[in-house]
């Protein structure tokens, strides 16, 4: 591939990027802190600009039928937005993860490596249209000394063209170019995207398992895969019947379009005659449609038969899945099978059982008696979050500031050469921590 075939202006965009990204990556913690609290104001000043896109983004969406969760996520009313300015702020708190010394050693007298950490230069993030998503990247991009060029989904271009075009307002009067923001709006501008290797460092691409793939079969550029969620609760035997049942509502509705909601209920067969009927109860007052395997109708003969193609689907929606499994092996061996290694939870008040489970499930997330919905980079304290990585290679989970930095080895001699250290006189190497 070579950057002839995209768009000029999508090259130009990218060239800018990079020239503002070089420039931020060696700013002051102070002068990005400076732009980030620039950002907050810029996004309260123009709050209503924002507040009406979305309204209009909203009614063309539920004009072409969107589903209701997805426009739940869509929808950015004044609470979420007032929430998504403070998560602005809240990174502006946290330490800056550029500059960490994280190696200092001395090889050899007068001969000392560092390890330091430094920006990865520009970032490509490719996103579903949840506006204030965008909110939480740029936030974490700058306070990590990135450019970012966004791509949004197609449902949400106006809120963010709004959101973007107030970042770059509040960046305007601060040391970071507001060139270091870029919002692109089509698929043309993503494949195009995908070419430029001169100038983009990291794609993050956040969307389903095929378009991930797609992403990494058509680009050069390194890719960290925000895939889907196919999360599970397993219910043990040795559960405590009304927390399992408040965990598994939680976990299935109070979100249901997000990536870290359960698909599918998994539960001991010791204790299903018990549990099932009550969490059926519960999770029909909330609206929540049930399909079940073989032994599940058997205690739940009202709702509908669950096929292959269930365990494997991710509604982002109030369905679930139900199986019942005769052992914690079984449990594991259903997750690690049709899993998407996001997040996992096991109820139950036996300890050991809940170690087997850590260990055994290859899950970026495994939680034991508490709610998947808790997978996320502002709950999880990192401020906020790009999006939760599924790949296996670290940064896994929800990815904040440390997600977004690599590091140089920086070294230091007065004249070392390594023909001393080798041959029948090598000096030694002192290798000592300072
Ligand atoms: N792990 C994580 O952090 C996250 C995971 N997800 C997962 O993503 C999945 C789908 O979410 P959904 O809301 O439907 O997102 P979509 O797949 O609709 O969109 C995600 C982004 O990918 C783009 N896109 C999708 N397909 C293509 C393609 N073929 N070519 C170019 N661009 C493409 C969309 O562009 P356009 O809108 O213009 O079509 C959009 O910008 C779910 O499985 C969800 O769990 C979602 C968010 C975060
Ligand atoms: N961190 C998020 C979920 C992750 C995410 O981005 O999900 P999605 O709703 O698919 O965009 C949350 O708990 O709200």
């Amino acid at each position: 591939m070579t950057i002839v075939e995209v768009a000029p202006s999508l090259v130009s965009i990218a060239e800018k990027t990079r020239a503002a990204a070089s420039k931020l990556a060696i700013l002051s913690t102070e002068a990005k802190n400076e732009a980030i609290a620039a950002i907050a104001q810029g996004l309260e000043s123009a709050r209503e600009e924002i507040l009406q896109a979305n309204v209009a983004d909203c009614q063309a969406a539920a004009a072409e039928g969107i589903a209701k969760p997805l426009y739940k996520r869509l929808q950015l009313d004044e609470h979420k937005l007032r929430d998504a300015i403070a998560g602005v702020r809240d990174v502006g708190k946290l330490a800056d993860p550029i500059g960490k010394v994280q190696i200092h050693r001395e090889l050899d007298t007068g001969l000392v490596l560092k390890r330091i950490s430094c920006p990865l230069g520009v970032l490509g993030i490719i996103f579903e249209a949840r506006p204030e998503a965008a909110i939480q990247i740029v936030s974490l991009a700058i306070k990590s000394g990135n450019g970012v060029i966004l791509k949004c989904g197609k449902e949400a271009v106006r809120s963010c063209e709004a959101i973007v075009k107030a970042i770059k307002q509040g960046l305007s009067q601060t040391a970071v170019s507001p060139d270091a923001v870029q919002l692109l709006t089509t698929r043309e501008e993503t494949v195009g995207l995908l070419k430029l290797d001169k100038y983009v460092d990291l794609i993050i691409p956040r969307g389903s398992n095929s378009f991930v793939r797609f992403v990494q079969e058509n680009t050069r550029i390194p890719v960290l895969g925000h895939a889907d969620g196919i999360c599970h609760a397993y219910i043990d035997q040795a559960a405590d019947i009304n927390k399992a049942v408040e965990i598994t509502v939680d976990a299935k509705i109070q979100y249901a379009a997000a990536c870290n909601a359960i698909e599918t209920l998994l539960v001991h067969q010791a204790i299903a005659g018990e549990f099932l009927p009550k969490v059926a109860a519960a999770l029909a007052a909330n609206h929540v449609e049930l399909k079940g395997d073989q032994r599940t109708l058997e205690i739940l003969p009202n709702i509908a038969p669950a096929t292959e193609v269930d365990w494997e689907t991710e509604y982002s929606d109030l369905i679930l899945s139900v199986k019942i499994v005769d052992s914690l092996e079984d449990a594991i061996a259903h997750i690690n099978q049709y899993g998407s290694r996001h997040t996992d939870a096991i109820i139950t008040e036996n300890i050991a059982t809940a170690e087997s489970f850590f260990g055994l499930v290859n899950s970026a997330g495994v939680f034991h008696n508490c709610s998947t919905r808790f997978a996320d980079g502002f709950r999880y304290g990192f401020g906020a979050e790009v999006g939760i990585s599924t790949q296996q290679m670290p940064p896994r989970g929800p990815v904040g500031l440390e997600g977004l930095v690599t590091y140089k080895y920086q070294m230091t001699g007065n004249g070392h050469i390594v023909a001393s250290y080798t041959g029948s006189n090598a000096k030694a190497f002192i290798h000592r921590d300072l």
